[in-house]
């Protein structure tokens, strides 16, 4: 389906987020596929609270983060809203952007989207769109590093060795901007913020069973660690400082510093 063009020249698609609205008799593990890319700018409006607002800032941070002759990468892009707004805030000589994600379905629909910005803007960052996984793509220097609301959906295990990885590649005055869903170790503040979660859904649109269904489709391959799980490992990755600038209930978005 051709997409239209959205706020801030953002080409996106209109279908509303139906996948989990009738009853199935086996809820499968949620998959970033075919179906998931055909709703997906719909479905992570309404379900991550902040979302745009992450999305727009995380191009404005990369202004002060960015560096002439080095790459940005945006590792996990999805549809590449995250590096439509890189390319929207820096504009630097000798930059250009790598957006990953090991989806085909997705891969091919970031292409067509980045190109509908390519035909409306002039003097963008150049962009290449990659398919691959991200654990095992060597990563050149680079400058700014987004990882929005990829990592939850890394085995925990693996988590530690990519930051790892992304911080040797971080040349001195870079970031990472790391946003997550976030896990509450206090047991009250954890079912405080995921009923508030679940009331931001229904306000949105979504039914009862749209959000116990989802609930169940994620709960295997989406694992959510806390802020102090997060800043412990980011250390001990070898980044310096972890600086939180975002939080919106149970989602959250922290700059890594190298
Ligand atoms: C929640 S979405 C990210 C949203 C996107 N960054 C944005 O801001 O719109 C998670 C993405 O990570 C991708 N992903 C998950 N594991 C990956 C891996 N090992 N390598 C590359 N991409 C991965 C998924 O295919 C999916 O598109
Ligand atoms: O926590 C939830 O219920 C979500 O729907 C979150 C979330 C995410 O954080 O990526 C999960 C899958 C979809 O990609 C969109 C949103």
């Amino acid at each position: 389906m051709p997409g239209f063009p959205g706020p801030f020249g953002r080409t996106v698609s209109k279908q509303p987020d139906r996948l989990f609205a009738q009853p199935l008799a086996q809820v499968p593990d949620f998959a970033f596929n075919e179906d998931v890319v055909r709703v997906f700018p719909d479905m992570i409006k309404r379900s991550v609270p902040g979302y745009p607002t992450i999305v727009e800032n995380i191009g404005v941070l990369a202004g002060k983060f960015a560096q002439p002759h080095s790459v940005l990468y945006d590792l996990g892009a999805s549809l590449g809203a995250v590096t439509q707004a890189l390319r929207r805030h820096v504009q630097l000589e000798d930059c250009r952007v790598i957006a990953v994600d090991n989806s085909a379905a997705m891969v091919e629909r970031c292409r067509e989207y980045l190109h509908a910005q390519d035909a409306m803007f002039q003097e963008l960052l150049p962009v290449e769109v990659i398919e691959a996984d991200i654990l095992a793509l060597p990563l050149q220097p680079c400058s700014l590093v987004a990882l929005n609301f990829t990592l939850q959906f890394i085995r925990p295990e693996q988590r530690l060795a990519l930051l790892s990885r992304i911080r040797e590649a971080l040349l001195p005055g870079g970031a990472l901007i790391l946003s997550e869903k976030l896990r509450f170790e206090d047991a009250e503040q954890h079912a405080l913020l995921g009923e508030l979660h679940i009331a931001f859904k229904r306000a949105n649109g979504y039914s009862e069973l749209e959000i116990a269904q989802k609930r169940s489709a994620i709960e295997k391959v989406m694992l959510p660690d806390s802020l102090e799980q997060h800043r412990e490992r980011l250390l001990a990755a070898g980044f310096s400082q972890v600086v939180p600038w975002f939080q919106c209930l149970n989602f959250a978005s922290m700059i890594a510093l190298p």
